[in-house]
Protein backbone atom coordinates (compact mmCIF):
# COMPACT_ATOMS: atom_id res chain seq x y z
CA UNK A 1 0.00 0.00 0.00
CA UNK A 2 1.20 3.32 -1.26
CA UNK A 3 1.15 5.94 1.57
CA UNK A 4 -0.43 9.62 0.21
CA UNK A 5 2.69 11.78 0.05
CA UNK A 6 2.96 15.08 2.55
CA UNK A 7 3.60 17.05 -1.14
CA UNK A 8 0.57 15.96 -2.84
CA UNK A 9 -1.03 19.12 -2.03
CA UNK A 10 1.37 21.28 -3.71
CA UNK A 11 1.34 19.17 -7.25
CA UNK A 12 -2.25 19.14 -7.13
CA UNK A 13 -3.77 22.92 -6.25
CA UNK A 14 -2.55 25.05 -8.93
CA UNK A 15 -2.30 28.69 -9.33
CA UNK A 16 -5.19 30.61 -10.78
CA UNK A 17 -4.52 32.29 -14.32
CA UNK A 18 -5.37 35.94 -14.33
CA UNK A 19 -7.35 35.85 -17.04
CA UNK A 20 -9.62 32.83 -15.88
CA UNK A 21 -13.33 32.85 -14.46
CA UNK A 22 -15.98 30.80 -13.28
CA UNK A 23 -16.23 28.82 -16.28
CA UNK A 24 -12.99 27.74 -16.08
CA UNK A 25 -13.41 25.99 -12.70
CA UNK A 26 -16.18 23.48 -13.65
CA UNK A 27 -19.91 23.01 -12.79
CA UNK A 28 -20.62 20.87 -10.28
CA UNK A 29 -24.50 19.40 -9.21
CA UNK A 30 -24.69 17.87 -6.10
CA UNK A 31 -27.67 15.69 -4.96
CA UNK A 32 -28.98 14.47 -2.01
CA UNK A 33 -30.83 16.15 1.61
CA UNK A 34 -34.39 14.59 2.15
CA UNK A 35 -36.34 16.33 5.14
CA UNK A 36 -34.86 14.36 7.30
CA UNK A 37 -30.97 14.86 6.23
CA UNK A 38 -30.54 18.76 4.47
CA UNK A 39 -27.21 19.36 6.57
CA UNK A 40 -25.42 16.33 4.42
CA UNK A 41 -25.99 18.22 1.18
CA UNK A 42 -25.59 21.32 2.85
CA UNK A 43 -22.09 20.67 4.15
CA UNK A 44 -21.02 19.17 0.96
CA UNK A 45 -22.20 22.05 -1.05
CA UNK A 46 -20.59 24.87 1.46
CA UNK A 47 -17.17 21.88 1.22
CA UNK A 48 -17.46 22.36 -2.70
CA UNK A 49 -18.09 26.29 -2.82
CA UNK A 50 -14.60 26.53 -0.32
CA UNK A 51 -12.88 24.58 -2.24
CA UNK A 52 -13.09 26.94 -5.52
CA UNK A 53 -15.62 25.30 -8.42
CA UNK A 54 -16.78 27.33 -10.51
CA UNK A 55 -20.91 26.95 -10.31
CA UNK A 56 -21.99 24.65 -7.71
CA UNK A 57 -25.83 23.62 -8.27
CA UNK A 58 -27.77 21.55 -5.41
CA UNK A 59 -30.70 19.27 -6.43
CA UNK A 60 -32.62 18.82 -3.18
CA UNK A 61 -35.76 18.29 -1.44
CA UNK A 62 -37.84 21.64 -1.54
CA UNK A 63 -37.77 21.90 2.08
CA UNK A 64 -34.06 22.65 2.10
CA UNK A 65 -34.01 25.29 -0.48
CA UNK A 66 -34.23 28.11 1.78
CA UNK A 67 -31.84 27.15 5.04
CA UNK A 68 -29.44 26.15 2.42
CA UNK A 69 -29.72 29.91 0.60
CA UNK A 70 -29.49 31.52 4.55
CA UNK A 71 -26.31 29.96 4.60
CA UNK A 72 -24.80 29.47 0.85
CA UNK A 73 -26.19 32.34 -1.32
CA UNK A 74 -23.45 31.11 -3.67
CA UNK A 75 -25.02 27.73 -4.75
CA UNK A 76 -27.95 27.49 -7.43
CA UNK A 77 -30.81 24.93 -6.08
CA UNK A 78 -33.09 23.11 -7.96
CA UNK A 79 -36.04 21.24 -6.75
CA UNK A 80 -35.50 17.54 -6.82
CA UNK A 81 -39.13 16.65 -7.70
CA UNK A 82 -38.77 18.95 -10.70
CA UNK A 83 -36.89 15.84 -13.22
CA UNK A 84 -37.51 17.44 -16.27
CA UNK A 85 -35.20 20.23 -14.84
CA UNK A 86 -32.86 17.77 -13.52
CA UNK A 87 -32.21 16.30 -16.93
CA UNK A 88 -31.95 19.51 -18.63
CA UNK A 89 -29.33 20.74 -16.01
CA UNK A 90 -27.40 17.00 -15.83
CA UNK A 91 -25.75 16.92 -19.46
CA UNK A 92 -24.22 21.31 -18.09
CA UNK A 93 -22.17 19.29 -15.78
CA UNK A 94 -18.49 18.52 -15.48
CA UNK A 95 -18.73 16.51 -11.94
CA UNK A 96 -21.92 15.02 -10.63
CA UNK A 97 -22.28 13.93 -6.64
CA UNK A 98 -25.30 12.19 -5.50
CA UNK A 99 -25.44 10.54 -1.94
CA UNK A 100 -25.53 12.78 0.48
CA UNK A 101 -28.58 12.74 2.52
CA UNK A 102 -30.36 11.41 -0.38
CA UNK A 103 -31.90 8.98 1.78
CA UNK A 104 -32.85 5.17 0.57
CA UNK A 105 -36.42 5.36 -0.14
CA UNK A 106 -38.77 4.76 -3.58
CA UNK A 107 -38.01 8.60 -5.01
CA UNK A 108 -34.57 8.53 -3.66
CA UNK A 109 -33.64 5.52 -5.51
CA UNK A 110 -36.00 7.25 -8.56
CA UNK A 111 -33.57 10.07 -8.37
CA UNK A 112 -30.44 7.65 -8.27
CA UNK A 113 -31.53 5.46 -11.38
CA UNK A 114 -32.45 8.55 -13.35
CA UNK A 115 -28.79 10.61 -12.82
CA UNK A 116 -26.78 7.24 -13.18
CA UNK A 117 -29.24 7.21 -16.86
CA UNK A 118 -28.01 10.48 -17.70
CA UNK A 119 -24.26 10.15 -16.85
CA UNK A 120 -22.05 10.73 -19.50
CA UNK A 121 -18.54 8.91 -19.84
CA UNK A 122 -16.65 12.20 -19.84
CA UNK A 123 -18.67 13.30 -16.41
CA UNK A 124 -17.19 12.17 -13.45
CA UNK A 125 -19.57 11.06 -10.42
CA UNK A 126 -18.97 10.70 -6.93
CA UNK A 127 -21.31 8.34 -5.38
CA UNK A 128 -21.44 8.77 -1.72
CA UNK A 129 -23.84 7.31 1.10
CA UNK A 130 -27.38 6.91 0.88
CA UNK A 131 -26.72 5.93 -3.04
CA UNK A 132 -23.85 3.73 -2.25
CA UNK A 133 -26.61 2.14 -0.25
CA UNK A 134 -29.26 1.97 -2.88
CA UNK A 135 -26.57 0.26 -5.27
CA UNK A 136 -25.66 -2.30 -2.66
CA UNK A 137 -29.80 -3.15 -2.37
CA UNK A 138 -30.57 -2.57 -5.99
CA UNK A 139 -27.56 -3.85 -7.98
CA UNK A 140 -29.07 -3.88 -11.25
CA UNK A 141 -27.99 -0.02 -11.21
CA UNK A 142 -24.48 -1.07 -11.33
CA UNK A 143 -25.38 -1.37 -15.35
CA UNK A 144 -25.72 1.78 -15.42
CA UNK A 145 -22.29 2.57 -14.03
CA UNK A 146 -20.17 0.10 -16.79
CA UNK A 147 -17.20 2.22 -18.33
CA UNK A 148 -17.93 5.30 -16.49
CA UNK A 149 -16.06 7.78 -14.46
CA UNK A 150 -16.84 6.82 -10.63
CA UNK A 151 -15.44 7.26 -7.49
CA UNK A 152 -17.16 5.71 -4.83
CA UNK A 153 -17.07 6.67 -1.05
CA UNK A 154 -18.14 4.21 1.17
CA UNK A 155 -17.46 4.09 4.83
CA UNK A 156 -16.80 0.83 6.25
CA UNK A 157 -20.28 0.07 6.51
CA UNK A 158 -21.31 1.27 3.29
CA UNK A 159 -18.67 -1.35 1.66
CA UNK A 160 -19.34 -4.12 3.52
CA UNK A 161 -23.25 -3.45 1.92
CA UNK A 162 -22.22 -2.93 -1.32
CA UNK A 163 -18.96 -5.19 -1.59
CA UNK A 164 -20.36 -8.23 0.88
CA UNK A 165 -17.16 -8.03 2.98
CA UNK A 166 -17.70 -8.04 6.52
CA UNK A 167 -15.67 -5.77 8.10
CA UNK A 168 -13.84 -7.81 9.25
CA UNK A 169 -12.63 -9.88 5.96
CA UNK A 170 -11.72 -6.19 4.48
CA UNK A 171 -8.39 -6.78 3.71
CA UNK A 172 -6.14 -5.09 0.66
CA UNK A 173 -6.35 -8.14 -1.34
CA UNK A 174 -10.44 -9.11 -1.12
CA UNK A 175 -10.79 -5.28 -1.83
CA UNK A 176 -9.13 -4.74 -4.95
CA UNK A 177 -10.78 -7.77 -6.30
CA UNK A 178 -14.08 -6.32 -5.46
CA UNK A 179 -12.69 -2.75 -6.68
CA UNK A 180 -11.91 -4.65 -9.88
CA UNK A 181 -15.54 -6.69 -10.20
CA UNK A 182 -17.23 -2.45 -9.59
CA UNK A 183 -14.52 -1.13 -12.11
CA UNK A 184 -15.02 2.39 -10.23
CA UNK A 185 -12.65 4.22 -7.70
CA UNK A 186 -13.33 3.56 -4.32
CA UNK A 187 -12.30 5.54 -1.29
CA UNK A 188 -12.61 3.50 1.85
CA UNK A 189 -13.19 5.39 4.53
CA UNK A 190 -11.71 4.52 8.22
CA UNK A 191 -8.97 6.07 10.17
CA UNK A 192 -6.19 5.15 7.47
CA UNK A 193 -8.46 5.80 4.42
CA UNK A 194 -7.75 3.69 1.83
CA UNK A 195 -7.95 4.12 -1.93
CA UNK A 196 -8.60 1.47 -4.30
CA UNK A 197 -7.80 2.08 -7.98
CA UNK A 198 -7.46 -0.52 -10.75
CA UNK A 199 -3.46 -0.55 -10.63
CA UNK A 200 -2.21 0.81 -6.91
CA UNK A 201 -3.96 0.93 -3.46
CA UNK A 202 -2.94 4.31 -1.74
CA UNK A 203 -3.04 4.56 2.16
CA UNK A 204 -3.71 8.35 4.08
CA UNK A 205 -2.64 7.95 7.29
CA UNK A 206 -3.18 11.61 8.73
CA UNK A 207 -6.52 12.07 10.29
CA UNK A 208 -7.46 11.58 13.60
CA UNK A 209 -10.62 10.37 15.60
CA UNK A 210 -11.90 14.09 16.50
CA UNK A 211 -13.29 13.68 12.74
CA UNK A 212 -15.63 10.86 13.63
CA UNK A 213 -18.55 12.70 13.64
CA UNK A 214 -21.94 13.21 11.52
CA UNK A 215 -21.13 15.34 8.63
CA UNK A 216 -17.11 14.45 7.83
CA UNK A 217 -17.97 12.17 4.85
CA UNK A 218 -20.42 14.65 3.33
CA UNK A 219 -17.69 17.17 3.99
CA UNK A 220 -15.35 15.21 2.07
CA UNK A 221 -17.92 14.56 -0.92
CA UNK A 222 -18.10 18.16 -1.16
CA UNK A 223 -14.22 18.61 -1.44
CA UNK A 224 -13.76 15.90 -3.44
CA UNK A 225 -16.11 17.32 -6.21
CA UNK A 226 -14.59 20.72 -6.20
CA UNK A 227 -10.91 19.42 -6.78
CA UNK A 228 -11.90 17.43 -9.51
CA UNK A 229 -14.20 19.94 -11.14
CA UNK A 230 -10.89 22.20 -11.07
CA UNK A 231 -8.44 19.91 -11.50
CA UNK A 232 -7.75 16.97 -13.96
CA UNK A 233 -9.83 14.44 -13.02
CA UNK A 234 -6.96 11.77 -12.07
CA UNK A 235 -6.05 9.76 -9.15
CA UNK A 236 -3.46 12.59 -7.84
CA UNK A 237 -6.22 15.47 -7.60
CA UNK A 238 -8.34 12.75 -5.73
CA UNK A 239 -5.64 11.88 -3.29
CA UNK A 240 -5.39 15.45 -2.34
CA UNK A 241 -8.69 15.96 -1.38
CA UNK A 242 -8.86 12.99 1.08
CA UNK A 243 -5.66 14.13 1.92
CA UNK A 244 -6.36 18.16 2.72
CA UNK A 245 -9.45 17.04 4.44
CA UNK A 246 -7.90 15.34 6.76
CA UNK A 247 -5.23 17.49 7.20
CA UNK A 248 -7.86 20.00 8.05
CA UNK A 249 -9.28 17.64 10.47
CA UNK A 250 -5.52 16.92 12.07
CA UNK A 251 -5.21 21.05 12.59
CA UNK A 252 -8.71 21.43 14.16
CA UNK A 253 -7.86 18.30 16.60
CA UNK A 254 -5.00 20.10 18.00
CA UNK A 255 -7.01 22.51 19.89
CA UNK A 256 -10.42 20.70 19.76
CA UNK A 257 -12.08 17.37 21.18
CA UNK A 258 -14.26 17.00 17.96
CA UNK A 259 -13.25 18.59 14.31
CA UNK A 260 -16.69 20.06 13.37
CA UNK A 261 -17.55 20.07 9.61
CA UNK A 262 -18.02 23.32 9.36
CA UNK A 263 -14.94 24.45 10.77
CA UNK A 264 -12.88 22.12 8.55
CA UNK A 265 -15.47 24.01 5.66
CA UNK A 266 -14.31 27.21 6.85
CA UNK A 267 -10.25 26.62 6.62
CA UNK A 268 -10.51 24.73 3.50
CA UNK A 269 -9.80 27.64 0.83
CA UNK A 270 -6.78 29.86 3.22
CA UNK A 271 -5.45 25.99 3.61
CA UNK A 272 -5.12 25.41 -0.06
CA UNK A 273 -3.76 29.30 -0.70
CA UNK A 274 -0.83 27.54 1.28
CA UNK A 275 -0.24 25.01 -1.02
CA UNK A 276 -0.91 26.77 -4.18
CA UNK A 277 2.10 26.28 -6.94
N1 LIG B 1 -26.65 16.19 9.16
C1 LIG B 1 -27.07 15.27 8.30
O1 LIG B 1 -28.03 15.47 7.54
C2 LIG B 1 -26.35 13.97 8.21
C3 LIG B 1 -26.78 13.05 7.28
N2 LIG B 1 -26.12 11.90 7.05
C4 LIG B 1 -26.61 11.05 5.95
O2 LIG B 1 -27.31 9.98 6.53
C5 LIG B 1 -27.40 8.92 5.59
C6 LIG B 1 -27.06 7.62 6.30
O3 LIG B 1 -25.64 7.55 6.52
P1 LIG B 1 -24.97 6.99 7.86
O4 LIG B 1 -23.54 6.76 7.56
O5 LIG B 1 -25.31 7.87 9.00
O6 LIG B 1 -25.74 5.63 8.14
P2 LIG B 1 -25.43 4.13 7.72
O7 LIG B 1 -26.50 3.30 8.31
O8 LIG B 1 -25.21 3.99 6.26
O9 LIG B 1 -24.04 3.79 8.41
C7 LIG B 1 -23.83 3.99 9.77
C8 LIG B 1 -23.54 2.65 10.45
O10 LIG B 1 -22.29 2.14 10.00
C9 LIG B 1 -21.48 1.80 11.12
N3 LIG B 1 -20.06 1.91 10.74
C10 LIG B 1 -19.17 0.89 10.76
N4 LIG B 1 -17.95 1.30 10.37
C11 LIG B 1 -18.07 2.62 10.09
C12 LIG B 1 -17.14 3.59 9.66
N5 LIG B 1 -15.85 3.32 9.42
N6 LIG B 1 -17.59 4.84 9.47
C13 LIG B 1 -18.88 5.15 9.70
N7 LIG B 1 -19.82 4.27 10.12
C14 LIG B 1 -19.40 3.00 10.31
C15 LIG B 1 -21.93 2.77 12.20
O11 LIG B 1 -21.65 2.30 13.47
C16 LIG B 1 -23.44 2.83 11.96
O12 LIG B 1 -24.07 1.72 12.57
C17 LIG B 1 -26.42 9.26 4.45
O13 LIG B 1 -27.14 9.73 3.34
C18 LIG B 1 -25.59 10.38 5.05
O14 LIG B 1 -25.09 11.21 4.02
C19 LIG B 1 -24.91 11.55 7.79
O15 LIG B 1 -23.86 11.98 6.99
C20 LIG B 1 -24.87 12.23 9.15
C21 LIG B 1 -25.17 13.70 9.09
N1 LIG C 1 -11.06 7.75 13.71
C1 LIG C 1 -10.93 8.41 12.56
N2 LIG C 1 -9.71 8.74 12.08
C2 LIG C 1 -9.58 9.39 10.90
N3 LIG C 1 -10.62 9.76 10.12
C3 LIG C 1 -11.86 9.46 10.55
C4 LIG C 1 -12.09 8.78 11.79
N4 LIG C 1 -13.43 8.64 11.91
C5 LIG C 1 -14.02 9.18 10.84
N5 LIG C 1 -13.07 9.68 10.00
C6 LIG C 1 -13.30 10.30 8.69
O1 LIG C 1 -14.54 10.99 8.69
C7 LIG C 1 -15.29 10.69 7.51
C8 LIG C 1 -16.58 9.98 7.91
O2 LIG C 1 -17.36 9.70 6.78
P1 LIG C 1 -18.85 9.20 6.91
O3 LIG C 1 -18.93 8.08 7.89
O4 LIG C 1 -19.37 8.97 5.56
O5 LIG C 1 -19.56 10.49 7.58
P2 LIG C 1 -20.99 11.14 7.33
O6 LIG C 1 -21.79 10.22 6.46
O7 LIG C 1 -21.58 11.29 8.71
O8 LIG C 1 -20.77 12.45 6.69
C9 LIG C 1 -14.38 9.84 6.63
O9 LIG C 1 -13.63 10.66 5.76
C10 LIG C 1 -13.45 9.18 7.66
O10 LIG C 1 -12.19 8.81 7.12
MG1 LIG D 1 -21.32 9.24 4.80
Amino acid sequence: MEKISEHILEKVIRKRAKHSHKGNYGRVCLIGGSEEFGGAIMMAAEACVHTGAGLVTVVTHPHNHSPLHARLPEAMVVDWFKKKRLASLLPEMNVIAIGPGLGTDAYSLELLSLTLQLLSKKQVAIIDGSAITLLAHYPNLLNLCQDKQIILTPHQMEWERISQLPISNQTEELNSQKQKELNMTVVLKKHGTEIYTSDTVYQNISGTPAMATGGMGDTLVGIISGFTAQFPPTTETLLGAVYLHSLLGEKIGQTAYVALPTDIIQQISSEMKKHES
